[in-house]
């Protein structure tokens, strides 16, 4: 009998392989597809996420580095530029085979090509019925992504308030002209996708482009994308993707008596940017702690909650600020993004505290005491965009 079998081999998965397999526990991963896949995604792994992997990421596995990002509102846009690296760019298809082969040094068992159709949970184990076979493990992490519907044994199905959809589409062009129209910088478009934003990622040899929005509000989700990229003299007929985003800092279960949720299946995204790689590496790590804690250590059953309380520890705070920061932008899109292109400490701040600091909460703070609070909302709304002012004047929904 295994000690942990692995669903799934994203990021998620593997970081738990890494970590279950340095810890010493008999581990099998379970991956469906075979290594190297494509992955339609962003692609950005921010700085925090960086640091969550305990080694180096070798040169050809960066496609670029980004020390910029450059947000539009309307007619008009503002930048915020770090001396130090905000994110890196990564193809999924590279980037997703080298955590899996990370993992894998550590003597793990690893099966591609082969899918988990069920896990049953047992009195001392769980039974993990696949194409192929029929496998035992003490505990089973679900590390399937946003897809899939294992995780459901542990948790309820979300609401249609409660997740994003995203579309993504990868242009292909010139490296040179893709350097000097977003030379180390990222785009991101506000007021195009309700409840979220539309995004130009400078990649290498391509450019990854999508929307991503609230699923309940996102009607015409082709059409947006479509829009968008004909706005940004991009071409529409490369292959389109698409796939949910859980948003984080909504309370869900985690844990049953054997089985663990992590990464997307967990729901850790943050609500604001989409931005899932970093909370599905840190929490797969958390998870095989938890998991040869108890094993290594003989504890009870019980003692699994300490998965639940080391994410809300590391993790829970900045999902729940991620998830009031979306609320507090997106209620009012065009008083709050006007605010924000107008203002650039605004994004700075938002840089240094957020996505460097990773302190939503103080930055929320300083939002609503330095223009919420102190801007009346008629000063707010009475702000011009140039080249705007008649879609300014539409009414919040
Ligand atoms: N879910 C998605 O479609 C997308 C996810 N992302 C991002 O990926 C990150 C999340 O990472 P992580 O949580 O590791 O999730 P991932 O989706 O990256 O990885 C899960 C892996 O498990 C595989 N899988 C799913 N079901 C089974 C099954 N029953 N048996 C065996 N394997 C299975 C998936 O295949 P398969 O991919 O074929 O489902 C995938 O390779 C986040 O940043 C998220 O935002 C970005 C773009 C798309
Ligand atoms: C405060 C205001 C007005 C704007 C903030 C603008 C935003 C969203 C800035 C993002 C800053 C930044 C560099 C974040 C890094 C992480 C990012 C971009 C994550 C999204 O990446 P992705 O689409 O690849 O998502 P994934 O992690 O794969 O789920």
């Amino acid at each position: 009998m295994y000690d942990l079998i692995i669903v799934g081999g994203g990021p998620s998965g593997a970081s738990a392989g890494r970590t279950a397999g340095k810890r010493g526990l008999l581990t099998l991963l379970i991956e469906k597809e075979h290594f190297p896949r494509y992955k339609p995604c962003g692609g950005a792994l921010s700085s925090y996420g960086l640091s969550c992997l305990d080694f180096k990421l070798p040169e050809q596995v960066i496609e670029r580095n980004i020390s910029k990002v450059r947000v539009h509102f309307r007619d008009r846009f503002v930048e915020g530029v770090k001396e130090s690296d905000l994110a890196l760019l990564i193809s999924r298809k590279v980037f997703d085979n080298f955590l899996l082969e990370k993992a894998r040094e550590t003597g793990i068992e690893v099966h591609t090509g082969e899918k988990v159709l069920d896990c049953i949970e047992k009195d001392d184990h769980v039974e993990v019925r696949t194409t192929d076979n029929t496998y035992l493990g003490r505990f089973v992490l679900i590390a399937e992504g946003s897809g899939g519907t294992l995780k459901y044994k542990v948790r309820l199905r979300d609401k249609r308030t409660d997740y994003g959809l995203a579309l993504t589409s990868e242009i292909p062009a010139e490296d040179e002209a893709i350097r000097t129209r977003l030379p180390e910088t990222i785009d991101i478009h506000f007021g195009i996708a309700q409840g979220g934003y539309g995004w130009i990622f400078p990649h290498s040899g391509y450019y990854s482009v999508g929307i991503v929005g609230t699923a309940q509000y996102l009607k015409h989700p082709k059409k947006v994308l479509l829009d968008f990229l004909q706005e940004n003299n991009l071409p529409g007929n490369f292959p389109i993707h698409s796939h949910i985003i859980p948003k984080g800092g909504i309370k869900r279960k985690i844990v049953s008596s054997r089985l663990l949720l992590s990464g997307d299946a967990a729901g850790f995204v943050d609500a604001f940017t989409g931005e899932g790689i970093a909370y599905a590496i840190r929490s797969g790590q958390l998870a095989a702690e938890a998991v040869a804690n108890l094993v290594m250590y003989s504890q009870k059953l019980s003692s699994l909650k300490a998965y639940e309380s080391s994410c809300r520890k590391e993790l829970g705070n900045y999902l729940a600020g991620s998830l009031k920061m979306e609320k507090i932008m997106h209620r009012f899109p065009g008083v709050s993004f006007k605010l924000a292109v107008n203002n650039s400490e605004i994004l700075d701040k938002y840089l240094d505290e957020v996505v460097i600091g990773r302190n939503y909460k103080d930055y929320i703070r300083w939002l609503l005491l330095n223009f919420c609070l102190a801007e009346p909302v008629s000063r707010i709304k009475s702000l011009t965009l140039e080249g705007s002012d008649k879609s300014d004047t539409r009414k919040e929904k």
